[in-house]
């Protein structure tokens, strides 16, 4: 049965429009940025580190995806926020300003390891002081790399949106399908 090394819910969630059995493992890595990394490589890299952690921790038999997300604002990583300043940081880099979600998304199986990177733009509303207050208060920007979540609250700070929304969400579902399908999975 596949697996999808993730602790996300989300994913999970993503994952399940696809139609294939999956079971869901957390896999733990350093998510550390490597000084000078682009950030594509850098989100590449982790979904491929995923993979291959869930492909060597379930014993190398079962056919193993990983999925990473990161918001890029002004050639900036943005991860998931520290604290409330941290967010706020992030939020005012944001607002009335378009930036590219990055999700790699890769396949471990005995043929190996494949992935696709999907780049997705982003515009948000100016955004005030008030909204920043109210949506901290939600308590959903915690867990989300840039400090948001489109599904959620933040869908409405959203102007414009060029690419995979299920990409943004965490798991482009056209580019897993593709993966899936090329080795005989779906
Ligand atoms: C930008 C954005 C991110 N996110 C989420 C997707 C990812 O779950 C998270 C980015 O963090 P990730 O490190 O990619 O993933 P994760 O830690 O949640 O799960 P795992 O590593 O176990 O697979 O932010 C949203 O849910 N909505 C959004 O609009």
């Amino acid at each position: 049965m596949l697996i999808l090394a993730s602790a996300s819910p989300r994913r999970a969630e993503l994952l399940k429009q696809l139609q294939v059995p999956f079971r869901q493992v957390s896999v733990d890595l350093d998510e550390s940025v490597k000084s000078g990394e682009e950030p594509r490589d850098y989100v590449v890299r982790l979904a491929r580190a995923k993979a291959e952690a869930g492909w060597r921790q379930e014993g190398h038999v079962d056919p193993v995806l990983g999925a990473d997300t990161a918001v890029i604002c002004q050639n900036r990583i943005l991860g998931k926020p520290a604290d409330e300043n941290d967010f706020r940081r992030m939020l005012t880099l944001l607002s009335g300003a378009t930036h590219q979600v990055m999700t790699a998304v890769a396949l471990r199986n005995d043929r190996g390891l494949q992935h696709r990177l999907v780049l997705t733009d982003v515009s948000f509303k100016v955004l005030t002081r008030a909204e920043m207050d109210w949506y901290w208060q939600s308590g959903e920007p915690t867990d989300k790399a840039g400090g948001y979540g489109i599904q959620g609250l933040a869908g409405r700070f959203v102007t414009r949106i060029q690419g995979s929304y299920s990409a943004v969400v965490g798991l482009p579902l056209y580019e897993t399908a593709e993966l899936l399908r090329e080795q005989n999975l779906l």
